[in-house]
């Protein structure tokens, strides 16, 4: 299924990405700094097959899922403050040590990445990550050079799936909201896109908690970006 079948044969102008799950598969590092923190807190360990599942809603509700224990935190019973701070700093040092360790970038990337720049569509980052993190592991990557402009889950005070983080990636690149899309992994990308009024191409490779997104509303779902050529 092509991208360009999305608007009547033609390239989008603009295309915002989601980062961890859909550019970048990033979890073993996330895992590692998750438990890294539950240990240094004399707690058990997640184990990196949960914390795929928790990724996605940003690095504080990743900590309160990891202290939970479970992906619907709030079921847990409500955290107590100085602990959850505590988690907080030490996941964000432990993080800092293992972010972009064992990272990868997913196949196909790099091929629609050429190919959108061929075309000349503006591309941007919309990620939930922190952005003491995004720049670093987005350049670790090699990525860091296609993207004009990168908003991060601490950019502004709300996060996808609030649609200002994609309104406000397509002001800085002076973008038309009627030719832009949003590539992303999870139910929060889709209803970020949704909010903002721009379709959404999901693909099924990244971590959407654990659920198969083929049925949350996108407009096409991928295994992997290079079928969208
Ligand atoms: O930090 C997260 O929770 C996930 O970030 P993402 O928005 O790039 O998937
Ligand atoms: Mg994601």
């Amino acid at each position: 299924m092509k991208l360009t079948e999305l608007f009547d044969g033609q390239w989008p102008q603009t295309l915002l990405f989601d980062l961890d799950g859909t550019l970048v598969d990033s979890a073993a590092d996330l895992a590692a700094a998750v438990d890294q923190m539950l240990t240094e807190m004399g707690r058990p360990t997640a184990g990196a097959e949960r914390v795929r599942q928790w990724v996605g809603n940003g690095a504080a509700v990743l900590v309160q899922r990891a202290l939970a224990g479970r992906h619907d935190h709030e079921a847990g019973g409500p955290l107590d403050e100085a602990t959850y701070r505590q988690a907080l700093d030490r996941f964000f040092t432990a993080y800092a040590e293992h972010n972009g360790r064992h990272a990868t970038v997913f196949e196909g990337v790099e091929a629609f990445l050429t190919a959108a720049r061929e075309q000349g569509c503006k591309l941007a980052v919309v990620t939930n990550k922190p952005s003491a993190f995004t720049g670093d592991l987005l350049e670790q990557m090699g990525l860091d050079h296609w993207f004009e402009v990168t908003v991060s889950g601490d950019t502004l005070t709300v996060k996808k799936p609030d649609p200002a983080p994609l309104h406000h990636a397509l002001e800085a690149l002076g973008a038309d909201p009627a030719r832009a899309v949003m590539v992303g992994d999870s139910i929060t990308d889709i209803r970020a896109a949704r909010n903002a009024g721009l379709p959404v191409v999901a693909v099924r490779y990244g971590y959407n908690h654990g659920e198969a997104i083929d049925t949350l509303g996108a407009e096409r779902v991928v295994d992997s970006l290079a079928e969208l050529l």
